[in-house]
């Protein structure tokens, strides 16, 4: 069952992304709010921090859980660059039992943070871009689980 995507429940995860106004000032004479500093890009030791943009398609519905992915070397930052809510699932370990999963407004990004667990980018709509800060470098920075038969996790329809 998705669960509101907020800063402390995710913390153990990565960062929320998202224009907390604590966090900004305003800058260019009072025309631009500058949300400052919401998280750092970590490409990890040799590595470059990139920007790309991920152009997701939706997963077949109902949704289920079969992998998890991880990037041992760098964080990994995606930030929708059109406004619809997208789901985030994130796990301890890379066992449906352990996934936990978080519906993101389509204000919010989040950083999955260096080594966690994470299945592929979920969209809701028919097509939805982001923005993705990670990293490029040498060694391999995708590790991928397959659960093993029978081990699988549905999402709940939100
Ligand atoms: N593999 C890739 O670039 N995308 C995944 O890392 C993902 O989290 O969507
Ligand atoms: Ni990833």
């Amino acid at each position: 069952m998705p669960e509101l995507l907020a800063e402390d429940a995710f913390a153990p995860y990565g960062r929320v992304i998202d224009a907390d106004f604590d966090r900004s000032h305003l800058i260019n004479d009072g025309r631009t709010r500058r949300f400052h500093a919401l998280a750092r890009a970590e490409p990890g030791e040799g590595g470059e921090a990139i920007l790309s943009i991920f152009r997701g398609t939706p997963w077949p519905a109902p949704i289920e859980i079969r992998m998890l992915e991880r990037h041992p070397l760098g964080a990994q930052a995606f930030v929708p660059m059109e406004r619809h809510p997208w789901l985030v699932v994130v796990a301890e370990r890379p066992e449906a039992a352990a996934c936990r999963c978080f519906l993101a407004r389509g204000d919010q990004g989040v950083q999955i943070a260096r080594g966690v667990w994470h299945h592929p980018l979920l969209v809701l709509q028919p097509m939805q871009d982001f923005l993705v800060v990670d990293r490029a470098g040498p060694g391999n920075n995708l590790e991928e689980v397959f659960f093993v038969d029978g081990d699988w996790a549905r999402i709940a329809p939100v």
